[in-house]
Order: C-alpha cells, then sequence, then structure tokens
C-alpha cells in the first residue's frame, strides 16, 4: 500500500528519493546472488518501478521522464513534469560496498526546475532543494575539480591544467554536485555527454543552496525538451565561479583559434 501524499511537491520529491534509495540499499544487502550487469539492471528496474508507483499515486495528472521510462513526447506540452534517475551511479551501485550512487527526483513546471532532490542512501542522506544548509568554508589551495571515475572527460583534465587544479575522481552526477555542496569539492564540470535527468535534481538542489549552474558555455540549462540530451553542466561554488568561467571561456576561445 503507497503511503498518504506527503504534501507539498518539494515532501514528495523527497519522499521519492528516500523510499526509492531505501529499497536500493535493501536489493544491494539481499540479492547477494546478483552482481555485475544483472545487480544493475536490476536496482534500474525496481527503483524506477517504485518511483513511477509513487508519482502516479500522489501526482497522478503530472508527466514523468524517466531514465528507465519509455518517453511520451506528451510531457513536452505538459505543465508540470517530474525528471527522475532511478539510479544514478549505476557502476558504482553495482561495486559493494562504494557508497557513491544516487537516486535524482526533479519537478520542472512551466519553464523552471521547481523542486528537487538527490538521494545519497548508502549514506543515509537526501539533499532538498527546499532545505539548503550553509555551504562549509573552502580551504587554502587549488581548485577541486570532481569528475567522473569511470570515463573522465579529456575537457575536464584540460580544464584543470589550466586552472592547475585537483581532479577527484567519484562516481554519479548527483554524487559529484552535492559533493560541492557539502564542501569536498569546489566545482563539477561535465561535458560530452548526459541527459537531463542526470543534472535536474541536482540542479534544483544545487539551485536552492544559492548555487547558479549553467551548461559550459554559461548559457541557462533548459529541460523538458523533445530530445533529453544536454551534454554539459557546469556547478560550482561562488569563491571559484569566475575562475573557472575564465578558463572555461579561453578553453573555448583556444579551441576556436
Ligand atoms: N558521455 C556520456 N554520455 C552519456 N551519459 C553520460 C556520459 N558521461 C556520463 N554520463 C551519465 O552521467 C551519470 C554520471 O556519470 P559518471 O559517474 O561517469 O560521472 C551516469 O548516469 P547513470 O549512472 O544513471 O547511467 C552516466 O551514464
Ligand atoms: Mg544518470
Amino acid at each position: 500500500m503507497t503511503a498518504p501524499d506527503p504534501g507539498s511537491d518539494h515532501e514528495v520529491a523527497a519522499a521519492v528519493a528516500a523510499e526509492a534509495g531505501h529499497l536500493l540499499v535493501e536489493v544491494r544487502a539481499d540479492r547477494a546472488d546478483l552482481e555485475g550487469r544483472d545487480l544493475k539492471d536490476h536496482g534500474d528496474r525496481v527503483a524506477h518501478e517504485r518511483i513511477l508507483a509513487l508519482l502516479t499515486a500522489w501526482r497522478p495528472d503530472d508527466a514523468v521522464l524517466s531514465e528507465e521510462g519509455s518517453d511520451d513526447v506528451a510531457r513536452v506540452t505538459a505543465d508540470r513534469v517530474w525528471i527522475v534517475d532511478p539510479l544514478d551511479g549505476t557502476r558504482e551501485f553495482s561495486e559493494r560496498p562504494r557508497d557513491d550512487w544516487a537516486v535524482h527526483v526533479a519537478l520542472w513546471e512551466r519553464g523552471a526546475l521547481v523542486a528537487g532532490a538527490v538521494g545519497l542512501p548508502a549514506r543515509d542522506l537526501v539533499l532538498r532543494m527546499d532545505r539548503p544548509e550553509a555551504l562549509p568554508a573552502r580551504p587554502d589551495g587549488p581548485v577541486r575539480l570532481a569528475v567522473s571515475r569511470s570515463r573522465p572527460p579529456e575537457f575536464v583534465a584540460a580544464l584543470a591544467e589550466r586552472l592547475g587544479a585537483e581532479l577527484v575522481p567519484m562516481g554519479s552526477a548527483g554524487v559529484k554536485a552535492m559533493a560541492v555542496l557539502d564542501g569536498t569539492v569546489d566545482a563539477y564540470v561535465h561535458a560530452g555527454g548526459q541527459y537531463e535527468w542526470d543534472s535536474a535534481a541536482p540542479v534544483a538542489v544545487a539551485t536552492g543552496y544559492g548555487l547558479a549552474p549553467t551548461r559550459v558555455d554559461g548559457s541557462p540549462l533548459q529541460y523538458n525538451r523533445e530530445d533529453p540530451y544536454l551534454p554539459d553542466l557546469v556547478v560550482a561554488r561562488p569563491e571559484v565561479l569566475d575562475e573557472v568561467r575564465a578558463a572555461l571561456d579561453a578553453l573555448a576561445d583556444d579551441a576556436h583559434a
């Protein structure tokens, strides 16, 4: 049976992320018979089904764009669309006991992200757009950039060289964006491929925390487009934003020279 409607859209986002996260933690513990691809596929599927069941019960009139669902283009004309990645960092989820994987739940309404939560189930955390916390003070030293541990884009290596930055590898777009918010790193820059579900909830939460995520070229991130491919992203804490932007612009100039 589905629990009662949690209330506001923010509460729904957080409850959906938490419930799917609990399920994934259980699956990982209970299904010792599953490994690798089988564990990834099972996790993706059960988390997607749970999220869909909860959103259907609590927000029956809203559309859903999920990494694991079949896309219905009718969402493009809908007023409200939940953009979800039931299991981000699927690879890391399958590598027990890694904890760098996430559940993403965001709500897009008429052009803007209006609610969002990123669950970090293996850390028993849900970060929410509506419950921002102060960023810890930034330590002295080089800029720290979160980067994919399994397929670090060459572009980010070039950026790090230009900035004299340190690369901090970890899995999951949600984990990397949340690492900016908890002070583990100063920025997360990605290029070369991603989809709306990889960044919508992390961007919603980062926006709630007062950050201003953009595309790599500085333009706004736009969601609920017909093609959900959204290949690049910059999430940076305010103290390093100008420096990171200047380096990105210089790299773009070099590329066009
Ligand atoms: N070049 C690329 N093209 C498409 N998706 C990419 C990508 N690089 C990263 N991603 C997606 O972004 C998420 C974070 O990746 P990473 O951990 O490597 O930083 C992953 O989501 P999933 O785990 O949901 O598939 C991954 O599939
Ligand atoms: Mg993903």
